[in-house]
């Protein structure tokens, strides 16, 4: 591409880099394969209209089909194939035909423990033009960041079974935490509290408490508060405005966060990063949601989760503008209510697609 600039009254033409990414997209399955055609058609759909940037996609099609076919979710070299990437694009995993744990360590946990993605991000908020299920909670009253510990408690994959079918079977599913890990996470969720306007940070547990209390003392402008996890859900119910960014272990920042989408209108809107914030490896961007098999194949499934998760991508990559341009055209989408039906609206996945796209090419 060529830009125009003006010196000394003349126009001269000259050539300007543009950004190229490589985007690996798995959709998976159920209704990841429907979101994430529908994100790659508006991500297309904002490069023509910012200039800036290219991206380049390569389908995969790893998910349960393939597994049921070949016994795996990936080839066996996928991590070589993603690390070639700039950036991972993920729809969702699970299936009725295979057991949960068995679709998580085969496709989504096979990706984020190797890679080294730490650091969940999930960002919630009212979005203009959608309610939230509170009453009294208006746009801008919930505006929150939860930061989920992605490597290791609760989802470490520590614990097993013993006198399998017994009666005195035994079970252990063990969570672990590591000082590394906890130190990692609270200084990832210290300098993103530090970036919003309350500049507030809410947590809770020992060992937990103890590295914090250390952490924090790098970040004396943020105000630091400890909540049990218990308390939190009470509070995000009761006091919405009083939360900010919100960090907790694996598995309490996965329920919190579905609770954060469901008080916000849906759990249809709501976008994830797993970030490795060493930049040594790709991170993953994916909709908090799963695969909706009730849904699944009906046009229903609300894209907006993984709009706002592209725009967090394009954040990451350094895209900005064209990052606040498409959560822009989401917003003026859902303040013409052209909304599925999660959000109480009647249009089609298509549908809104097609009005997003119309609103960045406007833009
Ligand atoms: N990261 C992931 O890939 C991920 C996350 C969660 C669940 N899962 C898997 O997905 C499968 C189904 O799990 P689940 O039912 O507990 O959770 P789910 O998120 O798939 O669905 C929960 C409910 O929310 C609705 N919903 C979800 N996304 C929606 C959207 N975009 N628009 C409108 N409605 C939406 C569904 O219709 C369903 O009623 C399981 O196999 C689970 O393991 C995968
Ligand atoms: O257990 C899972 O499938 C994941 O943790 C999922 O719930 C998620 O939120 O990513
Ligand atoms: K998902
Ligand atoms: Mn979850």
């Amino acid at each position: 591409m060529s830009s125009t600039n003006q010196t000394n009254g003349h126009a001269i033409t000259s050539p300007t880099l543009k950004s190229a990414y490589k985007i690996a997209s798995i959709p998976g399955d159920g209704i990841g394969t429907e979101v994430i055609s529908a994100g790659v058609e508006v991500l297309k759909a904002l490069t023509k209209k910012f200039d800036s940037f290219e991206l380049e996609f390569t389908d995969f099609d790893w998910g349960t089909e393939r597994y049921l076919k070949t016994g795996r979710y990936t080839p066996e070299d996928y991590l070589s194939i993603l690390k070639g990437s700039d950036a991972i694009f993920f729809g969702s995993v699970g299936s009725p035909s295979v057991p949960d744990h068995i679709s998580l360590w085969g496709l989504r946990l096979a990706i984020c423990q190797p890679l080294q993605q730490y650091a969940n991000v999930r960002p919630t908020r009212i979005l203009p033009g959608t309610k939230s299920p509170l009453a009294n909670c208006k746009t801008g009253d919930l505006d929150w960041v939860i930061v989920r510990e992605n490597s290791e408690g609760e989802y470490a994959g520590q614990g097993g079974r013993t006198h399998i079918g017994c009666d005195h079977e035994v079970a252990t599913e063990l969570s672990i935490f590591t000082r590394t890990g906890v130190r990692r996470i609270a200084q990832f969720a210290f300098s993103v509290a530090q970036k919003r306007p309350r500049k507030m940070l809410n947590l809770w547990m020992v060992m937990w408490d103890e590295v914090i209390l250390e952490v924090a003392k790098g970040f004396p402008d943020v105000k630091l508060d400890h909540m049990l996890v218990d308390a939190m859900t009470v509070r995000m119910v009761l006091d919405p405005r009083s939360l900010d960014t919100i960090l907790a272990t694996n598995l309490h920042a996965d329920i919190l966060s579905d609770l954060a989408a469901a008080l916000a209108g849906s759990i249809g809107i709501a976008p994830t990063a797993n970030l490795d914030p060493t930049r040594k490896n790709p991170s993953m961007f994916e909709p908090i949601h799963g695969s909706a098999f009730d849904i699944t194949g009906l046009g229903l499934a609300n894209p907006i989760a993984t709009f706002w998760t592209a725009s967090e991508m394009l954040h990451w990559l350094g895209e900005s503008e064209a990052a606040l341009g498409l959560m822009a055209a989401v917003e003026n989408v859902c303040t013409a209510g052209i909304m599925t039906r999660d959000l109480g609206g009647k249009a089609s996945t298509a549908e809104v697609t097609e009005a997003v796209i119309k609103e960045i090419m406007n833009l």
